[in-house]
């Protein structure tokens, strides 16, 4: 579904990553893991569209983004869930959810949306009508997650959703995540702590310094002895 080739990217004189390559195959959750600053956020900036990529390409279903703007990109079907959440937290819950969906595809199947985000996240139907910026930082996560879900990804990127979550949270957020895997969505998802997203990933990138340093099926990385021992103190 999506092939990152070759990529660099760059911030002014910068830069972020070399040569990064990496695939995310439909209904794959696939993760990309490292230390802080690695380049995992850009590679997700350079598929929704935000950074532009100097050199190298990025294929989804095929076709080339390089000519894609960012805001024609959900219309295709790639979403993400950027770092921090990003909500507009003088608006309701619902009022968030609903600026998900602004295209006028995603607008036709509304109602059908909000029911899956709403069975998702069942907090968010009692909470409809609260200020986004007055819930939890779980709860404002599922708006996060739900309001891209509202635009019905084909593509679903997370950027460290679990970033700062208490950790029962987090064990409801990973299975959220688990869930939407089940049903079949494909995932691209960010995260710092390895253990954990391979844990419910099918495959692995470890990001290192704006390279691909390892890659490999969850089990593969998780019995790895370098990752185990630069990332797991094992
Ligand atoms: N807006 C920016 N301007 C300049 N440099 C940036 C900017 N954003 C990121 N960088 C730099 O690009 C590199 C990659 O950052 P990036 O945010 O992609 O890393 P990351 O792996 O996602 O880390 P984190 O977990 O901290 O988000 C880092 O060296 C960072 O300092």
């Amino acid at each position: 579904m999506l092939e990152i080739r070759d990529i660099d990217v760059f911030y002014g004189d910068a830069q972020a990553l070399y040569q990064v390559s990496c695939t995310v195959g439909a209904g794959e959750l696939v993760t990309l893991v490292g230390a802080n600053g690695a380049g995992k956020t850009t590679i997700l900036r350079a598929v929704a569209g935000i950074r532009p990529v100097a050199r190298g390409d990025l294929l989804f279903e095929g076709e080339s983004l390089r000519k894609v703007p960012a805001h024609r990109r959900p219309g295709l079907g790639i979403a993400l869930v950027p770092e921090g959440r990003e909500l507009w937290p003088q608006l309701t819950v619902r009022e968030n959810l609903e600026l998900g969906a602004y295209d006028r595809a995603a607008r036709a199947r509304r109602g059908e949306s909000f029911a899956h985000v709403h069975e998702l996240f069942p907090t968010l139907k009692h909470r409809a009508g609260q200020l986004a910026g007055s819930m939890s930082g779980g709860e404002q996560q599922m708006v996060a997650i739900g309001r891209a879900l509202m635009s019905r990804p084909r593509l679903l990127m997370m950027d460290e959703p679990s970033l700062g979550l208490a950790p029962l949270v987090v064990g409801q957020m990973f299975a959220a995540i688990r869930r939407l895997h089940a049903d079949g969505l494909t995932i691209l998802l960010v995260e710092q702590n390895l253990a954990r997203a391979l844990r419910v990933a099918d495959r692995g990138y470890v990001i290192e310094t704006g390279r691909v340093s390892l890659s490999g099926t969850s089990d593969q990385l998780l019995s790895d002895p370098a990752v185990r021992a630069a990332y797991l103190g094992m």
